[in-house]
């Protein structure tokens, strides 16, 4: 396709007439098609905001009018109108720009996302301000998703912002999925009102009736609109959601028809207070395979464009993920010990519990993004016998860190974490990485703590942690993509809790791992060794509790010790093994290595490995020169 529009900022977009937009924004979605086939990214909800982006930017006056993007991962059309296309290449490269709205990035990204539900107490906030700041022009918008919807902020937002009355817009863009099909009641309340229509239907009626009788009665228009609202109070808002919560609202609307789009966005603009505009919009529009198979084309690597065909799929090498083994092994598991439980906070497909949903349907929870919930809600379910694994992603446990202390800690029940994506996550950024649950959790009392070397070890911690007859949470961190395979295949082994084990021998210096990192290790030891310089490796397994044997002993043998970990070395297992060491007067040389005290920028994960100082040719370089200095320092003694 031949593009035809030179559109770069909105106030070059708002010079277009709006006859023209359709055009633009078919223009728009094959720029994007294109851009991401090359680069990979967020895709189908892209493709399903085209025309909701143009018409926003086209009739507010951003950036001095606040637009908030719910999540993010649907802003790259507003990432290409708003200064941005000449960079978009770069975007979720090392760095690049941020596949997320981000303030630093763009005055036109109000407010910086990547984690869900945020838009509507943020805008909120602006919103007061500008009231506070008797700043009564500006405008406020807040686009939030019907996935995004279903968590506990966005309704505490929607509490607050009926109370408060500040004037803001919400736009819900409706497309009947989460990343999976979305989930819950809301969801279910929505199609209701989006295929009923019943709502609007009778409002209208209701107006052309008021109109009617007013003519003939030569009412003003005022009285007529007074009648209108009493009506509406006593008959209909108590029906609407929204509008119980004192939020006008509007719609449905058709989100992929433009002009509509604009004139009403235009009208509302007028109308002050809190309102919500609802828009049904398809996810995946535009491109075919995209729309038939939305969870798969949420975000995709490079692709064909023509074909659909992926292009980079660890798959076809044989080679397994964490996230396969893990769907595999809970469901091998969940068959013979049947008060297993799966609980996914809206991550089904990305946590690989599609498999055991289709096999036993009521065994899996897809609880919508509700991560604080997820965790009650697993806690409820081990307070009555049942060993939910309660699965969620690093960054998003964040949100729940009270219900894992209050709920299930404190009250030692018997939920087993299983704490995927831990550790950098690669392109999606510092939203997104897993950096700081070991050191979330390593305080909490009553929490096992475990992170497997491999595969094999892997398989055989999710099988101790239901078998296991202490009571209390188990968390097993593992990061997202391929592990190193021993035997996946081989019979279950229960580990001892609390136990690391030795990989290696060594003089001098001594290497403690956590987790797949220690995969760089063995293989640095390898290479140290054909240099003579003989490191010894312990991989520790378990964060919490430590295994002091392990500890005693190399501290005792060793006078230089690195840790390793992929995680912040603040509070991380590193900092445990610190604490232990000065508790016990140990005085050796303790270098640790993991992410430091800052939030890890994106890039693939072994370019952030590499960037802070933990990949295996750091690694490397680290103990050479710890063996250097080692080395003078004894032959001066
Ligand atoms: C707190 C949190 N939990 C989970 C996610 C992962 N996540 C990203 S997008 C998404 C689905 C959002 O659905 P919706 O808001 O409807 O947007 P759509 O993709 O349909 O456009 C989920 C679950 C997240 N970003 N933040
Ligand atoms: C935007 C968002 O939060 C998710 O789409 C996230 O990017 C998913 O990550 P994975 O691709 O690792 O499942
Ligand atoms: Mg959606």
């Amino acid at each position: 396709m031949a593009l035809s529009y030179n559109i770069d900022t909105p106030q070059e977009l708002r010079t277009l007439p709006i006859s023209s937009l359709a055009d633009f924004c078919e223009e728009l979605r094959f720029s994007l098609i294109d851009n991401i086939s090359l680069n990979g990214g967020h895709f189908s909800s892209n493709l399903g905001v085209v025309e909701l982006t143009v018409a926003l930017h086209y009739v507010f006056n951003t950036p001095e009018d606040k637009l908030v993007w719910d999540v993010g991962h649907q802003a790259y059309p507003h990432k290409l109108l708003t200064g941005r296309k000449s960079l978009f290449h770069t975007n979720r490269r090392q760095g690049g720009i941020s596949g997320f709205p981000c303030m630093e990035e763009s005055e036109f990204d109000a407010f910086g996302t990547g984690h869900s539900s945020t838009s509507i107490s943020a805008i909120l906030g602006m919103a007061c301000a500008a009231r506070y700041r008797n700043e009564l022009n500006r405008q406020h918008i807040a686009v939030i998703g019907d996935g995004a919807l279903t968590a506990g902020l966005a309704f505490e937002g929607l509490n607050n912002a009926g109370f408060e009355k500040a004037n803001m817009l919400i736009v819900l863009n409706d497309n009947n999925m989460s990343i999976d099909p979305n989930t819950g009641a809301l969801q279910s309340y929505l199609t209701e009102l989006t295929a009923g229509k019943q709502y609007n239907a009778l409002k209208s009626r209701i107006k052309r009736l008021l109109l009617l009788i007013g003519q003939d009665n030569n009412w003003p228009l005022a009285k007529i609109r007074q009648l209108e609202k009493i009506i509406k109070a006593g008959i209909l808002d108590y029906s609407n959601f929204f509008e119980a919560l004192d939020i006008r609202y509007f719609g449905p609307v058709d989100g992929h028809d433009i002009q509509k789009l604009i004139s009403i966005l235009e009208k509302l603009k007028d109308i002050p207070g809190p309102k919500i505009l609802h828009c049904v919009t398809v996810k995946g529009k535009g491109y075919l395979p995209a729309v038939t198979d939305k969870a798969n084309w949420h975000a995709t690597g490079k692709f064909n464009r023509q074909s659909g065909v992926r292009l980079q799929d660890e798959k076809q090498h044989g080679i397994k993920t964490f996230q396969e083994v893990f769907g595999d092994t809970l469901l091998k598991l969940a068959r013979k010990n049947k008060r297993i439980i799966a609980i996914t906070p809206a991550m089904l497909s990305g946590s690989a519990l599609t498999t055991m949903k289709k096999e036993m349907p009521d065994r899996v929870f897809d609880v919508g993004i509700t991560e604080q919930h997820a965790v009650t809600f697993s806690a409820g379910l081990a307070a009555d016998g049942l060993i939910p694994f309660c699965t969620i992603y690093s960054t998003f446990l964040q949100r729940a860190y009270d219900q894992v202390i209050h709920d299930a800690a404190l009250q030692k029940l018997n939920i087993v974490f299983c704490i995927d994506r831990a550790g950098v996550v690669g392109p999606d950024g510092p939203t997104h990485h897993g950096a700081f649950d070991i050191s979330f959790l390593r305080c909490v009392p009553n929490i096992i703590g475990a992170s497997p070397i491999d595969l094999e070890d892997f398989k055989n911690l999710l099988y101790t942690a239901q078998d296991k007859k202490e009571h209390g949470p188990f968390a097993i961190r593992y990061p997202k993509g391929i592990g190193i395979a021993q035997d996946t295949n081989s019979a279950f082994m229960k580990l001892e809790i609390g136990k690391g084990r030795k990989i290696r021998d060594g003089e001098h210096i001594a290497i403690l791992s956590l987790g797949p990192v220690g995969q760089y290790a063995i293989e640095a030891c390898k290479e140290l060794a054909l240099e003579q310089i003989e490191v010894a490796h312990y991989d520790l397994r378990f964060f919490k509790p430590l295994d002091e044997k392990i500890l005693h002993q190399v501290f005792q043998k060793f006078s230089v010790v690195v840790t390793i970990e992929d995680g912040s070395i603040t509070g991380g297992v590193g900092s445990g093994v610190m604490e232990f060491m000065v508790e016990h007067g140990y005085s050796p040389v303790l270098k640790r290595l993991g992410l430091p005290d800052t939030f890890a920028s994106q890039g693939t994960q072994q370019q952030i490995h590499e960037q802070y100082g933990y990949d295996k040719k750091s690694i490397i370089g680290l103990i050479k020169k710890l063996h250097h200095n080692f080395s003078i320092i004894n032959s001066k003694k």
